[in-house]
């Protein structure tokens, strides 16, 4: 089936048109080694056949410790501004961020969390059906590293496993000179090899590695959420096998799940 996707609203920025997969920051944590999308990616994004892909939303879950700078980091990206005072975030936040990659439309929805423990729950009811996970830590602050291992184990707990791109991200890189945010890095590496997790260093100050960082958790989503998309329409296609089997459009939890969201009203 093909599809005409026109995007809804104004135009995306054109500083949000991406074109050619956007590289890693450092090969050593990266989650993909390679420079250009999925052949089949390609080709659906070229025939404009990537189904609902252009239409929907895709979850990010930014977690860490309270004072890390995630508000930050997700102001600078969305706004392109800097607030120096610290304003607590109280439970959660989103911001809906809108994509044009490959040509298809593609929006991020940027979910900004409380590091307060006292908001620790109402944050933490979030976390289910993340397509990313950012787990932020301040790299003038070693503690702030050491625990995005919990913030982690929490934000997997409440997805299915292997479902999640995980990235772990280093804030603040204004505070550190060269060679101490290299050795800072260094013990970041070690970890996110450890957690799976692509590593990056971004500053939310000066705005260093930050447009290039949501680049490239938009398209890992987006390769992904086009790949799941084909895979998903050619089990439902009709098929007519080598015995008896027919098996119908539509899977059944696709067919449970249309009943249920007509049911609720939903559209
Ligand atoms: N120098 C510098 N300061 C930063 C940077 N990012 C954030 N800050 C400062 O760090 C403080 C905390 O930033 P927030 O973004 O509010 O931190 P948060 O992680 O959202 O905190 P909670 O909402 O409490 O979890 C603020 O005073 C920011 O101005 C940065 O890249 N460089
Ligand atoms: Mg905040």
């Amino acid at each position: 089936m093909r599809s005409s996707l026109t995007p809804l609203g104004p135009p995306v920025s054109r500083d949000r048109i991406i074109t050619c997969f956007p590289k890693w920051y450092t090969p050593e944590a990266c989650l993909q080694l390679k420079e250009h999308f999925h052949g089949q990616v390609s080709v659906a994004c070229q025939r404009r056949n990537t189904g609902t892909v252009g239409l929907r939303l895709s979850k990010v879950v930014v977690l860490g410790d309270l004072y890390v700078g995630k508000t930050s980091l997700i102001h600078r990206f969305c706004k392109n501004a800097f607030d120096r005072d610290y304003k607590a975030t109280i439970g959660v936040d989103f911001e809906i961020e809108r994509f044009e990659i490959a040509g298809i439309p593609y929006s991020l929805q940027i979910w900004d969390t409380a590091g307060q423990e006292k908001f620790k729950c109402i944050a933490s009811a979030y976390y289910r059906g993340a397509q990313v996970i950012i787990t932020a830590f301040d790299l003038s602050d070693m503690q702030t590293l050491e625990h995005t291992r919990q913030w982690l184990e929490d934000a997997l707990r409440e997805n299915e496993p292997g479902s999640c791109f995980v990235f772990l991200v280093g804030t603040k890189k204004d505070l550190l000179s060269g060679a101490a945010c290299e050795q800072v890095e260094a013990e970041a590496v070690r970890l996110a090899k450890e957690m799976q997790a692509e590593y990056w260093s971004v500053s939310a100050k000066t705005g260093e590695n930050v447009k290039a960082f949501f680049s490239r958790v938009a398209s890992l989503a987006f390769e992904q959420s086009v790949l799941q998309d084909l895979e998903r329409r050619s089990s439902a296609r009709l098929q007519v096998g080598d015995g008896d089997l027919i098996r119908m459009e539509g899977s059944p939890t696709e067919t449970q799940e249309s009943k249920k969201a007509s049911i609720l009203g939903c559209c």
